[in-house]
């Protein structure tokens, strides 16, 4: 595969916690390499290593062992200032907790990335990015003005302005009802297609058949991978995977 239509690569990558109970393995080497212009989804049961390998990617915690790799950049040559500049440029991220400043407006939380980052803003650009969400008339609202499906509208906004390479994505669905979910999938899919890599976290089966390919983790391996799988198929290896990982085999 040439390289350059590699977004992220996880090389090997392992991360143990230290915890008063002793050491704690929550990935043990996973390698992976995500497509430019792909959506995919992460999957497995609670204790899996989901986030951790989210918090991996995104650079926001370090591995153990192994290498993390943002198109050409190796983050575990940056230290700690360059790797917050480039994930300011890089990437963007959508939790289930939003991750919004509550006292800017939605605009100006959509700007905020590129004015951290000492860029000129471009204000029908902005703009533009809340319109594509459906929030174009309520851009001087700010978060606690706003419901939690448009305050995820906002995140994605943001990402749709700056285009970062890569949007990490954990439960950007957990806290929203089912139809506002949808919305939010369907622009996390509109943005894998406009060309930027889409990384998201779910324990929704639903929520991973609009992603192009669905990681399983158990027990902080990548034991599973599904490509254009519909709900049913992703609930069917969940069920699958949860039966093999329950301390009594799933007999009941
Ligand atoms: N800071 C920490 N210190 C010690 N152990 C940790 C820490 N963070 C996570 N773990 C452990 O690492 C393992 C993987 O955790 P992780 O949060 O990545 O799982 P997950 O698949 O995202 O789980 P969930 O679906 O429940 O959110 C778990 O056993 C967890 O208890």
């Amino acid at each position: 595969m040439p390289t350059d239509t590699i977004a992220i690569t996880l090389d090997g990558v392992s991360r143990t916690y230290h915890s008063r109970a002793g050491q704690v393995p929550a990935l043990r080497g996973v390698t992976h390499r995500f497509r430019r212009g792909t959506f995919t989804a992460v999957m497995g049961p609670s204790g899996s290593g989901k986030s951790t390998l989210l918090q991996l990617a995104a650079g926001l915690d370090r591995p153990s062992r192994g290498r993390v790799t943002i198109g050409d950049t190796d983050l575990g040559r940056l230290d700690e200032t360059a790797l917050t500049s480039f994930r300011r440029t890089a990437m963007a991220f959508v939790f289930q907790s939003y991750n919004l400043l509550d006292a800017l407006t939605a605009y100006d939380n959509v700007a905020l990335p590129a004015r951290l980052a000492g860029q000129p803003i471009d204000r029908a650009a902005v703009l533009d990015a809340l319109r594509r969400v459906g929030l174009h008339d309520l851009a001087h609202r700010r978060p606690p003005e706003l419901s939690g499906g448009q305050q995820q509208r906002v995140a994605i906004a943001r990402a749709l302005y700056s285009r970062p390479a890569v949007l990490f994505a954990d439960e950007p669905t957990g806290a929203l009802d089912r139809g506002t979910g949808r919305v939010v999938l369907h622009l996390l899919r509109e943005v894998a297609d406009d060309g930027q890599t889409v990384v998201m976290v779910t324990h929704d089966p639903l929520a991973a058949s609009y992603a192009d390919e669905v990681l399983f983790l158990a027990d902080g391996r990548l034991v599973a991978r599904l490509h254009g799988a519909d709900a049913a198929q992703v609930a069917q290896r969940m069920n699958d995977l949860e039966r093999v990982t329950e301390p009594d085999g799933g007999q009941r």
